[in-house]
Order: structure tokens, then C-alpha cells, then sequence
């Protein structure tokens, strides 16, 4: 099943004269911890322009992905959003701050659409997901969606998206394929980790 909670850690780094070393994924450890899901895919984006949003997208089952989401260069907001039905949280959201100077990881589960706005120029965003990509199961709701109103943190900066995301529809116009697994959303920090 795979943890069905929200989790938000950062991986311990061993400081030397060199710099630092750290186990960024270690399946024993997050099996410890509850993360006993497995990944089968690894994703890389870059984002040239601070202001960038990818999401809120998600794949439907039988290929829905959990995804652990970490920052390689730059900084971002990192944002699920609670879309099972019957969900006493439907449409409510968890969000952190993930850089590669923070070291943090989210682990949104399946059942969350998930989206980052980066809040730097030139920010690479690695993760793992459970499931591979899939076209035809994706899914996804628009960013700015007043009836879940999320703060992005832009300020001032006009958020660049993509064609497909600029269209994605409101959670009023879309029918989620993901029903209540009676697990509350929660944001549990892991730490130390
Ligand atoms: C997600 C994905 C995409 N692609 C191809 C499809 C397109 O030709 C190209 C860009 O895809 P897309 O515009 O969907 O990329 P993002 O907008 O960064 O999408 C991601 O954004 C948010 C943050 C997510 O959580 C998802 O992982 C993912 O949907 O990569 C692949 O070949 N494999 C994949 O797993």
C-alpha cells in the first residue's frame, strides 16, 4: 500500500572540510519511518524563470504515484492537494519550502495532485515516483483555483506555465478519480531523519 500520509524530511548531511555527504534515499530507513513504498521512476525538471508552476496534476489509478520530491539547485513551494472524495480535506492543501540548501523532501501519496512553483531562477526539482508515466491517466486542476486557494509565495512575479496547464480545469468542473481511504491528510515531519 505505501504510506498514505504526507511526509516532510531532511536526510542527515555529514559536514566535512570537503563539504557534505548524504544518503538522500535509503528504502530501509524510509521503511523505518513508514515510506515503505516502492519507486520504479526517477524525474528531473529544470525551470529557467522563478515563477514557474508545474501542476497540480496527478495519474489516476491503476498507475496513480506517490512521489518523493527533492530540490537539486534553487528553491521551491512544494503543494499537494487533498482530491478523494468524501475526504474531509477535499480540496485543502499542505505545502513546503524544499531547496537544495534546506535538503528537505515531501512525500505527497496517491490521491494528492501535486504541483511546485519554483522561487528561484534555474531550479532543477528531482523525484521518485511508485508508478510510471502514463498520458492517457493523467489528470490534473488548475493552479489558482480560488475554492482551494493556494499562496503561492510568487508576489509579484506573473507565474509561467505551460499551455497544457494554463487549461487545466477547476475542482467545481472536474470529477475526481480518487474516493476517501478514511486516512485524514496530515503533515508529519520526520525528524531527525
Ligand atoms: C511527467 C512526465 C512527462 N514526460 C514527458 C511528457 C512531455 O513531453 C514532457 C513534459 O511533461 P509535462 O509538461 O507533463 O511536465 P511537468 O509539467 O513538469 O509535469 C510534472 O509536473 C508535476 C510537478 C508532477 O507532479 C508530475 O510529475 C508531472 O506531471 O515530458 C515523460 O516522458 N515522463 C513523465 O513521467
Amino acid at each position: 500500500m505505501g504510506a498514505r500520509v504526507i511526509y516532510l524530511f531532511s536526510p542527515a548531511r555529514f559536514q566535512d572540510d570537503r563539504g557534505w555527504f548524504s544518503e538522500t534515499y535509503n528504502a530501509r530507513k524510509a521503511a523505518s519511518h513508514g515510506l515503505d513504498m516502492v519507486f520504479v521512476q526517477d524525474n528531473q525538471s529544470f525551470s529557467r524563470d522563478a515563477g514557474t508552476i508545474r501542476g497540480l496534476h496527478f495519474q489516476a489509478a491503476p498507475v496513480a504515484q506517490g512521489k518523493l520530491v527533492r530540490v537539486l539547485t534553487g528553491r521551491i513551494l512544494d503543494v499537494a492537494v487533498d482530491i478523494r472524495r468524501g475526504s474531509p480535506t477535499y480540496g485543502q492543501y499542505v505545502s513546503a519550502e524544499l531547496s537544495a540548501e534546506n535538503g528537505a523532501q515531501l512525500y505527497i501519496p496517491p490521491g494528492f495532485a501535486h504541483a511546485f512553483a519554483t522561487l528561484e531562477p534555474n531550479t532543477q526539482v528531482f523525484y521518485k515516483v511508485t508508478a510510471f508515466y502514463d498520458k492517457a491517466s493523467e489528470g490534473g486542476v488548475r493552479w489558482d483555483d480560488p475554492d482551494i486557494g493556494i499562496d503561492w509565495g510568487l508576489g509579484d512575479l506573473t507565474p509561467t506555465l505551460s499551455a497544457k496547464d494554463a487549461l487545466l480545469p477547476t475542482l467545481s468542473s472536474f470529477t475526481s478519480p480518487f474516493d476517501y481511504d478514511g486516512v485524514p491528510m496530515t503533515l508529519t515531519t520526520l525528524s531527525p531523519y
